[in-house]
């Protein structure tokens, strides 16, 4: 398995504002990239914070490429998948129609309503209690066949992928505005490192939209 973690921050560092409303960072150009790192991919993954801020529909947006994963004998978009400990993932969002298949990550002690009503539109995937097992989940994507993810976040998913050590790369758009706010999401949320910081190599960087983006490759110990 091999994963990538995408996303676009202000020249701050902020993926949005202390609203966690959607914000729109990247540029057309941006947007494009993206798409591409999508149609390239066997899934792609945000947390529930994200589908409940954004209600993202993470499909393929560029005919041409639909058209090339299906002559390659591929669905048209990846796989869409949430992680999504209590089940909380609208049963109305974008992620949950029939555009692509979709998986929902949840734990083994999400309410049982919720799971079953996430059932009927999305493969469920029980993993860990408290808050969803990432490493169990991710083997059980692998398990099923997906190789190749992206991962578009939020901060609190992107940052326990990495503390998993899931994350092989880090793709980041640094776009030309500041968003500020001591309380808005960054790329790398939760309880934070006090000692021991992942190291990142830098791999690329590519002005873009009037920002940059930068690809780090970032060591990671375990295989999935
Ligand atoms: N600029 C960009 O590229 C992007 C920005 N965003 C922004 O990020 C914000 C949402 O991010 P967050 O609030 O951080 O939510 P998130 O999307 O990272 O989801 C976090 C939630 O996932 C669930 N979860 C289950 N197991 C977990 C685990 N082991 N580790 C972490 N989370 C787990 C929990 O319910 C947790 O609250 C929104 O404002 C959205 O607009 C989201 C994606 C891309
Ligand atoms: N890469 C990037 N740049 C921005 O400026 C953004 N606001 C986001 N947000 C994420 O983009 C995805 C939208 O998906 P759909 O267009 O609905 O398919 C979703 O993951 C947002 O959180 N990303």
């Amino acid at each position: 398995m091999h994963v990538v973690v995408n996303a676009a921050m202000s020249a701050d560092g902020k993926l949005s504002s202390r609203r966690r409303e959607q914000v729109r960072i990247s540029g057309e150009a941006d947007f494009d990239r993206m798409d591409a790192l999508r149609a390239a991919s066997d899934a792609v993954v945000v947390g529930v914070g994200t589908v409940l801020a954004d209600d993202p529909h993470l499909t393929v947006k560029d005919d041409e490429r639909r058209q090339r994963r299906l002559d390659a004998g591929k669905s048209p978009s990846p796989a869409r998948v949430v992680v999504d400990s209590r089940g909380r993932t609208p049963t109305d969002s974008a992620v949950l129609d029939d555009a692509a298949e979709t998986y929902v990550c949840v734990t083994e002690d999400a309410p049982t309503e919720n799971v079953d009503a996430l059932a009927e539109r999305a493969t469920v995937v029980p993993a860990g209690t408290g808050r969803v097992d990432l490493r169990e989940a991710f083997a059980a994507l692998e398990s099923a066949g997906l190789e190749s993810i992206m991962v578009e976040g939020g901060g609190e998913l992107i940052f326990s992928l990495v503390e998993a050590d899931l994350v092989d790369e880090l793709r980041v758009f640094v776009g030309p505005r500041l968003i500020g706010g001591r309380d808005a999401p960054t790329v790398a949320d939760g309880e934070g490192y006090v000692a021991d910081f992942p190291e990142l190599e830098l791999e690329a960087v590519e002005r873009l939209d009037g920002g940059v983006v930068l690809s780090w490759r970032i060591e990671s110990d375990a295989a999935v």
